[in-house]
């Protein structure tokens, strides 16, 4: 069986693939000071809360923060007797390598993404993250990532309102009922939430005009549906694509 680890800038995700379907998904938040021991007492509590049967024998890891990869490097040999896979790691290949600026570092999720999506849907697509940042790849007619762009996350823009001025509260996202807000809440979800459906719907647009080729956007991470609400142009939504990517990876190596 295969332990998908997506280390993410906010939250750590784990999948156990047993190369059908996932098992399990379980959710911690990210920590670079976290031990390998850490690691195992979190996974074993759950996978036993969850009365998994379980036998990994190998390990792959995306990680967008490098500091974290060393602990989950031990953790991986410690338990289960394995070398891990590391994305963006010359020892792991990618099924196609990414056309950038030379000296460009992809982040890790971006060419798992680009490689979950390309095997889902073929290429010429956007390929839209909503996660501490959001991220829109674009996946080439070959499945080759060829670049995109970043945005701020929609959590973290919230934050910053709420961090630089003193009468803004922190709220949560939410679509709300009105465009023109009455109230200071209404107000700030108003800007954020049409905001970011002005913003998403924006960027694809001009990715799609640059492109000059039709489109598909797959969207992916929590948000994702939320902004759907606001008629966001996706085509689809897909929960897993980032753990998907990583099986795909993960069987590429293997194959090779
Ligand atoms: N309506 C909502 N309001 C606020 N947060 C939400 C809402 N719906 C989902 N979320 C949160 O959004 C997050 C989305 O997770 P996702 O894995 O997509 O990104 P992330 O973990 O925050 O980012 P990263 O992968 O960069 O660490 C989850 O923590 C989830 O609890
Ligand atoms: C943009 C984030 C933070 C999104 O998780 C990550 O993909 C990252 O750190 N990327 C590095 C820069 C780049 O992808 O061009
Ligand atoms: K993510």
């Amino acid at each position: 069986m295969l332990l998908a680890i997506d280390c993410g800038n906010t939250n750590t995700v784990f999948s156990i693939w047993d190369g059908q379907e996932f098992l399990c998904t379980l959710r911690t938040s990210t920590h670079h000071a976290r031990t390998a021991d850490a690691y195992f007492t979190w996974y074993y509590t759950l996978v036993k809360h969850y009365g998994i049967e379980v036998d990994i024998t190998d390990v792959i890891i995306s990680s967008t923060v490098p500091r974290v990869v060393f602990n989950l490097r031990v953790f991986s040999d410690r338990f289960f007797g394995c070398r891990p896979l590391v994305v963006g790691k010359p020892e792991c290949r990618l099924p196609v390598e990414p056309r950038v600026d030379a000296g460009t570092q992809v982040g890790p999720d971006r060419l798992v993404n680009t490689a979950g999506a390309f095997d889902r849907h073929g290429g010429n697509l956007i390929v839209v993250d909503f996660g501490t940042a959001t991220t829109f790849d674009v996946v080439a007619h070959d499945g080759a990532y060829v670049g995109g762009a970043i945005a701020p996350g929609v959590n973290l823009s919230l934050e910053a309102l709420h961090t630089a001025a003193a009468a803004l509260p922190h709220i949560d996202v939410a679509k709300p009922d009105r465009v023109i807000g009455t109230n200071t809440v209404d107000c700030m979800r108003s800007g954020v939430f049409w905001g970011y459906v002005g913003l998403i719907n924006g960027i694809c647009d001009r990715i799609k005009e640059e492109y000059g080729h039709p489109m598909k956007v797959v969207s992916t991470g929590g948000l994702a549906p939320l902004f759907q609400q606001g008629h966001a142009v996706f085509d689809v939504f897909e929960d897993d694509l980032t753990m998907h990517g990583l099986t795909v990876i993960h069987d590429y190596n293997k194959e090779g």
